[in-house]
């Protein structure tokens, strides 16, 4: 089953710019791919389509068998829930804990804290991070930062993960090590997209790869 479908999408700026031009594309589920191109080719603005945070201009954006044009403004919020975000500055909350950080989106959604303690310890321990529990996150280093950024996204448990530039800040050894984690979550079943300009990193991976060139998809669809 496909789990992100692209359909003739555009979308223009309301300045009048073309960010993507007829984009076509299919992810499968349990697929795990890359997305690049050069810097304003349009890399985030295709991520942002799938999460809601901007409407096409023209064309239809699919995810799971859901018609993101179509769906009720209510179900919004339980349309992002299904999907997890990682950002290259991770959004971290420095007044508070790693765990109380990583527990935020359960809270949101209204679990059970019982439950989302139980979900927090073991989305922790899926990045290693789970004796820094207690700390404040302004006190760990950056590649640690982002496994708690990582952690937080899939503290919910996403069928569908997405990375922009998540590797940004990071030095190649801690790059790989969370491209490593990324792949685990795609093992056990993940849907994943990478946003990504770091092409030596993607050449490692070997994997899909969506090419993007001033709003085209030129490769990889
Ligand atoms: N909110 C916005 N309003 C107007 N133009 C925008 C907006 N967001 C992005 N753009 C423009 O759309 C184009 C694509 O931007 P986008 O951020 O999607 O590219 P990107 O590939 O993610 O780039 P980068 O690698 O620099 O993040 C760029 O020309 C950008 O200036």
């Amino acid at each position: 089953m496909a789990e992100i479908r692209f359909t003739n999408v555009g979308k223009r700026y309301a300045e009048g710019h073309d960010a993507l031009i007829g984009v076509d594309f299919t992810l499968e589920s349990g697929e795990m791919a890359f997305l690049t191109g050069h810097s304003g080719a349009g890399k985030s603005t295709l991520l942002k389509l799938i999460m809601l945070m901007e409407r096409p201009s023209r064309g239809q954006v699919w995810v799971g068998d859901q018609e993101l044009n179509v769906l009720p403004r209510h179900q919004i919020a339980w349309h992002r829930r299904r999907i997890g975000v990682v950002f290259q500055n991770h959004q971290l909350l420095f007044d508070r804990s790693v765990f109380d950080n990583v527990a935020l989106p359960l809270q949101i959604a209204g679990y059970d804290p019982q439950d989302a303690a139980r979900r927090v310890r073991a989305a922790l321990d899926k990045v290693g991070l789970l004796m820094r529990e207690k700390q404040n996150p302004i006190t760990l280093s950056s590649g640690e930062q982002q496994r708690v950024g990582i952690a937080r996204a899939i503290v919910h448990k996403p069928k569908l993960l997405l990375a922009d530039e998540p590797t940004g800040n990071l030095d190649p050894q801690l790059s790989e090590d969370v491209m490593r984690l990324f792949e685990q979550f795609n093992r056990i079943g993940t849907t994943v997209l990478i946003a990504s300009h770091d092409l030596s990193l993607i050449n490692r991976m070997q994997r899909r790869t969506l090419v993007l060139r001033g709003g085209r998809l030129v490769s990889g669809g």
